[in-house]
């Protein structure tokens, strides 16, 4: 496995959130944090560009925030089967929300070779989306089932999208966009139309490893703009690293949020930003210990732009060394595309 994965302290950005603009006036653009901001911006491109992923410090979450969505995720899953079900993901894709069981969803692995075996990924989820969108609607337990539930986690989401805009804001300094280019990057965040999502990776017991469990999460990219996300102490995502070919293990790092690009920034960028191949894996059963592979909880929030939203490569982006490599695209219908593979259609 390679390099550790870089970090980008974002403070400047989260302590001094002021909306700047491109006409900064002269005494503002030599202040030190200003400067900071810019730095960080940079640093923040040149991983995106590099890698695809990023670790993101100074994002403003406290440590007791990131323990209290923790907590409020374990007492979900927590829950008898015939409680979550009460919230039941529809069969089909759409709408993305609610309660999935074992074996519901159905990434396709980007690197499964033709032909082999699919064996069941071992997880559970629940989807939540803003209270403000207008094409899907929430999925939500009875009050009583999870008290508080419902308004906890509202709020975590729009706690997201204020950092994903701040995300999208240092971006934007750090490749130097301005106008109808810049209103363009911000558009890839959408605040009524991310998606934030609770993971429970259950035990599993040595037994089972390689033989009806496979894997996690197959390798897969994020069909939005970008994902952020909060993991508990066991680690198990990798994302492959376009320089050296191999997955990266992304190790559980304290008060930081592991950031990678998704299909959405890749085409904005004209492949600039590489959209990052990534996957929850499993040990091989030999080395399993013998009470087996432990549960592990994670949280991605998954910035998107609205449905209706075209995305099409920034022109500064295509050039006589890099020519246009994406047709302009809908996002509606590339999550379509994608999203119909996702999910059985039948009864989980
Ligand atoms: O659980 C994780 O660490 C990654 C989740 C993920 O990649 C996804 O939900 O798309
Ligand atoms: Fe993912």
């Amino acid at each position: 496995m390679a390099a550790a994965i870089q970090t980008v302290d974002l403070s400047a950005h989260t302590l001094q959130h002021t909306s700047f603009s491109s006409s900064s006036s002269s005494s503002s653009s030599t202040s030190p944090v200003l400067a900071q901001k810019q730095e960080a911006g940079e640093a923040l491109v040149k991983a995106l560009h590099e890698k695809g992923f990023v670790r993101i410090s100074g994002h403003g979450f406290s440590f007791a925030e990131i323990q209290e969505a923790f907590d409020w995720s374990k007492a979900l899953f927590d829950l008898p089967l015939a409680e979550k079900l009460k919230a039941p993901h529809p069969k089909g894709s759409l709408p993305h929300r609610g309660y999935s069981s074992l074996g519901q969803e159905k990434l396709p692995d980007r690197n499964r070779e033709r032909g082999s075996q699919r064996i069941m990924d071992y997880k559970e989820s629940y989807e939540i989306g803003s209270e403000e969108d207008d094409c899907q609607h929430n999925i939500w337990l009875p009050e009583e089932v999870l008290p508080g539930f419902r308004g906890y986690t509202s709020g975590l989401y729009e706690r997201f999208a204020d950092f994903a805009k701040i995300v999208l804001e240092a971006v934007a300094l750090g490749l130097g966009l301005d106008g109808e280019e810049r209103e363009e990057l911000m558009k890839l965040g959408s605040r009524p139309h991310c998606q934030l999502r609770l993971l429970h990776y259950p035990t599993i017991d040595k037994d089972s490893v390689g033989r009806e469990v496979g894997g996690r999460l197959p390798a897969h990219t994020d069909w939005g703009s970008f994902t952020m996300l909060f993991q508990d102490q066991h680690g198990g995502l990798e994302l492959l690293d376009p320089s050296s070919g191999e997955y990266v293990r992304a190790e559980p790092e304290e008060g930081t949020i592991l950031l990678n690009v998704a299909d959405m920034f890749r085409r904005l960028t004209n492949g600039y930003f590489n959209s990052a191949l990534h996957r929850v894996s499993i040990p091989n059963r030999d080395s399993v210990h013998q009470a087996g592979i432990p549960s592990r909880y994670s949280i991605p929030f998954f910035v998107g732009p609205a449905p209706s939203h075209t995305v099409t490569s920034l022109p500064r982006l295509i050039t006589a060394e890099c020519p246009a490599r994406y047709d302009p695209v809908r996002f509606e219908d590339y999550g379509a595309l994608v999203g119909k593979s996702h999910y059985r259609s039948e009864d989980p």
